[in-house]
């Protein structure tokens, strides 16, 4: 007779091999019951009617993000307005194998959001509560549906700031989710960095805190590090409900510029050679002539039409005056031209908000498309060869890419636009950009920087982490989630 030990040992072990074997034999095989209208009248009990939609302009809204994805409306959306209805919903679509997907904002770039497995999309929109500031320990805790700029907005008279700046006004929990980034990741970093503690809800309705209740040190070695687990989960782990965040002072003094090059590798090079130099630059972004051109449009400026590199100076007024002379050499020794400045404040914001909206500039340019745009992170030594061969392809691919972003990380973009109606197109563009994730992929980089893995780039992740390494993630995601509700279809191959 078995030990009572041995029983519970066997039997999660056979549990373990159906779910990864279901997750393995991949979610597009497994099916989904769909939303009964039973389920329907008990998620209206736990949230209230008004909260549950079944109308077809709300599925709709919720059934794709800003990429190039087609849409996928879930059955229904549930609003939750606070975590006891997260846990409640989530339970219940537990039992009941129901997909899950967490809504943040919709800004997603990789068709997160898309419900290609039918089931329940959570709007988390309604839990918009900024719940702490701690100024004197420059942290904060904001609800799931609190965006970045909401939330600086609120700081504003404080003399801190929340750094993580996507080119939209994301949801700071799907920020969280999507492990973001921007254009300050050069001096603050990206989330990963700047997020003390999650509190999560998991698909069986359990909710905790990652780094403990109410923990917020800029730094612990406490056990294992489940905050960073679920930063960058994508929804498939669970649901943030509140995210902990680091503050920061805003400097002393700021001044932006920007310089053109007779090459893009002339920008490039200046860029590694500064960061090389240990100059610690506040932002260092590229566009390339064609990004500029599309910038000069939409944004009404009149920038030379060339290889270009926006940086931002901090610091106080010694400091900054002497990285301006040592940047201003490596940019000469470059043959980069003499620096566009903008130093008062509404300069610096405008010019930093045509950057954040260089995707729309480009889309003006198609009206009708979509975005798709890579997305690959290298070693710095290897940018130089990662961007000039990738602009060779577009090139030789004769279709229109923009190429452009945060090269101070080592992150770039590939841009192009996609139409349905102009097949070819959108064909070349996806051979494309899979050609250059995978160039980064042989420099030592990754596919994805800060934008995730999504629907598009499951077989890059393979490709990338290998079979042991996507086995080992399948192993930790049916522990949160053993009947796979959790944004299925995500993320795995
Ligand atoms: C014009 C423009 C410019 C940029 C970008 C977009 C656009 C439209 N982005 C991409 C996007 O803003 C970024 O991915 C955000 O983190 C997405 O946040 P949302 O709240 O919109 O998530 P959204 O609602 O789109 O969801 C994204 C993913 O996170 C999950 N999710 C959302 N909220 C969750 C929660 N509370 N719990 C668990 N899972 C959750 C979703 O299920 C989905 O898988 C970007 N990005 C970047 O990193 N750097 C950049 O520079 C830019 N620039
Ligand atoms: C092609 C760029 C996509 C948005 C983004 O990530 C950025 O503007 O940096
Ligand atoms: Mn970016």
């Amino acid at each position: 007779m078995f030990s009572k030990r041995f029983a519970v040992q066997l039997q999660s072990c056979v549990r373990q091999f159906c779910t990864t074997k279901c997750l393995t034999a991949n979610a597009q095989a497994f099916e989904y019951p769909s939303v009964s209208s039973k389920l329907v009248k008990e998620l209206q009990g736990i949230v209230g009617q008004s909260n549950v939609s079944t109308a077809e302009a709300v599925r709709e809204q919720h059934g794709h993000d800003e990429s190039y994805h087609k849409s996928s409306p879930p059955e229904l959306v549930v609003f939750a307005e606070n975590v006891e209805h997260v846990s409640h919903v989530a339970k219940l679509c537990n039992n009941n194998n129901i997909p899950l997907i967490p809504f943040g904002t919709g800004t997603g770039l990789e068709g997160g959001i898309n419900a290609i497995k039918g089931g329940v999309c959570l709007d988390l929109n309604k839990m918009n509560n900024i719940l702490a500031v701690n100024q004197e320990d420059f942290d904060c805790t904001v609800e799931a549906g609190v965006s970045r700029q909401t939330l600086n907005s609120y700081l504003r008279d404080t003399g801190l700031v929340f750094p993580i700046d996507p080119g939209a006004d994301a949801s700071l929990c799907g920020m969280c989710a999507t492990s973001a980034s921007g254009t300050n990741a050069v001096r603050y970093g990206t989330m990963r960095e700047n997020v003390l503690n999650l509190e999560v809800v998991l698909p069986d309705g359990r909710v905790f805190d990652t780094a403990g209740k109410g923990r917020r040190t800029k730094k612990t070695s406490a056990g294992y590090n489940l905050t960073n687990l679920f930063v960058g989960s994508e929804g498939t782990l669970g649901i943030i409900t509140k995210a902990t965040l680091r503050l920061y002072g805003i400097p002393e003094c700021t001044a932006s510029a920007v310089c053109s090059f007779p090459s893009v590798k002339n920008a490039v090079d200046t860029t590694v050679n500064i960061l090389q130099c240990g100059i610690q630059m506040a932002r260092i972004e590229f566009l390339d002539e064609v990004a500029i051109d599309a910038f000069n449009k939409y944004s009404k400026y009149d920038m030379k039409v060339a290889p270009s590199l926006f940086m931002e100076f901090t610091g106080n007024e010694g400091t900054l005056a002497k990285q301006v002379d040592l940047v201003s050499e490596i940019v000469n020794m470059n043959e980069g031209s003499d620096f566009k400045w903008a130093e008062e404040a509404e300069e610096k914001n405008r010019l930093w908000k045509a950057r954040h909206d260089i995707v729309y500039a480009c889309m003006a340019l198609q009206p009708g498309s979509k975005p798709y745009s890579t997305d690959v992170c290298v070693p710095i030594s290897r940018l130089p060869d990662v961007i000039v061969r990738s602009k060779e392809l577009i090139d030789a691919a004769g279709i229109i890419g923009f190429t452009l972003g945060h090269v101070g990380d080592g992150n770039f973009h590939n841009l192009f636009l996609i139409n349905d109606d102009m097949p070819d197109q959108k064909a070349k563009a996806i051979k494309l950009s899979k050609q250059i994730a995978k160039i980064a992929q042989e420099l030592d980089g990754t596919c994805t920087g800060e934008h995730g893995i999504g629907l598009g780039k499951k077989e890059l992740l393979l490709r990338e982490i290998g079979e042991e390494g996507l086995e080992i993630m399948k192993q930790v995601k049916s522990t949160f989630d053993p009947n796979n509700i959790m944004n299925p279809g995500k993320v795995f191959v």
